[in-house]
């Protein structure tokens, strides 16, 4: 009982929920191991409305954290790190594979809450809290292996080396994958021996707190993991904190500059996880069919509000027009509606204000010339209690010219934009031409020209024939303005912790004095 009790739904709630009949009244601060109301003082009090993105019902609101409760979280965070910092890799470990077990358990309550706040549907909500216990199960296998390194030197003297944590780092995330940006913030960050803050985006604040119950629930000290929920002023707050020594920041580019100068007052370390307009590359000596699946998985998961989306589809002229003709026929059976129906495909986008900006840049784009060849109006499903949501219908453009601002700029919804090339050299040129550099794909059966394009393109994370795959053993991260360290793999260990030279003088020192 005392399990269902603590959670944020109590299950019974959430085994029968539908769309559009959940209201919450639960605290969504989360500090030293239980749910609390934020202190008071130090902020503006503002109280922030969540909404249900497939309705447009408010479902719960919150006080944003001011400066008192940010110093009680970090101060919480800090006693739980001196704590856990001191337990062995091993001892680490086996916490975390308890949570991770915890969130396999809870995978259909999380993906359920998940959905309701996103607008995503059930079947991908399911994808992403599996990615996300995947990596807490990777980082807690590599707790235990951290270590570090002995150097001889000469006369017998030597040095070695000690893979020491950070302290308390800041996790903030973006709105597209709550539960996942926590967990691939905080699963590396705990099994390095830090402690986080994490703030998620304050539209999506529900899973979180999910995840901070399955910590403590797993065994982490109290405060090892605190939630604070707010905006602005919130994350300001966090990124300025001189407890903190480190910020992982997932979000828009503008935000991220905006971290990163905070962060530099105090020579914080940070992580930026910011956005793209990757180009997805299609040859004509592609297997077609593949390639259209390439390019739906590129543009239309998530309601294409996902980072790494190959927005820009380049085609090469002679196979443009059995392309377009495939993905429109594939694209226009997208199944869109309820996010909690198990045959929907494509739900609602995350707010109104988002929904109108992604078709004024369908407005913009046709304006500039370019061809609505599917989709781009708003789309209202027939169930009553849907017609408010944030439905629109995913669009491809055709006719798109690299200057065109649907080409240049992303726009985090289901726009795919359609450019036609006619050589190797061309495309690269062209695809690399953006100031963003998160990802990019390649559909050919040539494979020495695959490499030679992967060698070539300016981007984190490069596509062979697929696209939108995140096992948690690659490194992902952005090129350029797409931001830079990484998550996943164990590249990511090097963001989470420092390393300390330890010289020991074996004879007497050396001394002109
Ligand atoms: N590279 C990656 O891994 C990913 C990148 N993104 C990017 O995120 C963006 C969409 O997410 P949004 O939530 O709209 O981004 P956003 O930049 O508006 O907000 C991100 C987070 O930063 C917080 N924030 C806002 N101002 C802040 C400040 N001055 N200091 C500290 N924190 C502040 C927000 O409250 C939110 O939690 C897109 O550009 C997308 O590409 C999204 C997911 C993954």
């Amino acid at each position: 009982m005392e399990l269902l009790r603590t959670r944020l739904i109590p299950v019974s709630l959430l085994r029968a929920a539908s769309t559009g009949a959940i209201q919450l009244k639960e605290p969504l601060n989360y500090r030293h191991g239980g749910r609390v109301q934020p202190s008071a003082g130090g902020g503006d009090s503002k109280r922030d409305q969540v909404y249900e993105p497939a309705t447009g019902h408010v479902i719960c609101d919150f006080v944003c954290s001011g400066k008192q409760e940010i110093d009680l979280a970090v101060q919480s965070a800090r006693e739980a790190y001196t704590a856990w910092s001191r337990l062995s890799g091993l001892e680490r470990s086996r916490i975390l594979l308890e949570a991770a077990r915890l969130i396999r358990e809870q995978r259909e309550d999380i993906a359920i809450v998940e959905s309701i706040n996103t607008g995503k549907p059930i079947s991908e909500s399911r994808i992403d809290v599996d990615i996300a216990w995947q990596a807490v199960e990777y980082f807690a296998g590599i707790a235990g292996t951290l270590a570090g390194q002995h150097i001889q030197l000469s006369g017998g003297s030597f040095a070695y080396t000690r893979r020491e944590p950070l302290g308390v780092c800041v996790g903030i995330g973006a709105w597209n994958y709550p539960f996942q940006i926590a967990c691939w913030k905080s699963a590396p960050a705990l099994a390095c021996g830090n402690a986080m803050v994490f703030k998620p985006s304050p539209l999506t604040p529900l899973t979180a707190v999910m995840l901070a119950e399955i910590y403590t629930q797993a065994g982490v000290p109290n405060g090892l993991f605190n939630v604070v929920q707010g905006a602005v002023e919130t994350g300001n707050l966090l990124c300025s904190h001189k407890g903190v020594t480190k910020v992982s920041f997932t979000g828009s580019v503008p935000t991220g500059i905006k971290v990163m100068e905070t962060a530099a007052k105090s020579v914080k370390h940070v992580t930026l996880e910011l956005g793209g307009k990757s180009p997805l590359i299609i040859f004509s000596d592609c297997d077609l069919e593949n390639a259209v699946k390439g390019a739906l998985l590129a543009n239309f998961l998530s309601q294409g509000e996902v980072c790494c989306n190959g927005t820009r589809v380049f085609v090469q002229k002679d196979i443009l027009a059995a392309f377009l003709e495939k993905v429109v026929a594939k694209t226009k059976t997208i199944k869109l509606g309820d996010p909690l129906l198990e045959d929907t495909r494509m739900g609602a986008l995350i707010s109104r204000p988002h929904l109108d900006r992604v078709l004024s840049y369908i407005k913009q784009a046709k304006e500039q010339g370019a061809n609505v060849l599917c989709g781009g109006d708003l789309f209202v499903p027939d169930e009553a209690k849907l017609k408010d949501g944030y439905f629109m219908k995913p669009c491809i453009l055709g006719d798109c010219r690299d200057e065109m601002t649907c080409v240049e700029e992303e726009i985090f919804g289901p726009v795919m934009s359609v450019l036609s090339f006619h050589t190797e050299e061309e495309v690269i040129e062209r695809a690399n031409n953006t100031k963003f550099g998160l990802a990019a794909g390649v559909f050919t059966r040539d494979l020495t020209r695959a490499h030679r394009m992967a060698a070539a393109l300016q981007a984190g994370t490069c596509f062979i024939n697929n696209y939108n795959v995140s096992p948690v053993e690659i490194p992902f991260g952005g090129y350029k303005m797409s931001g830079f360290g990484k998550e996943n793999g164990i590249a990511t260990i090097e963001y989470y912790t420092q390393l300390k030279s330890v010289y020991v003088e074996m004879g007497d020192p050396e001394c002109p004095f």
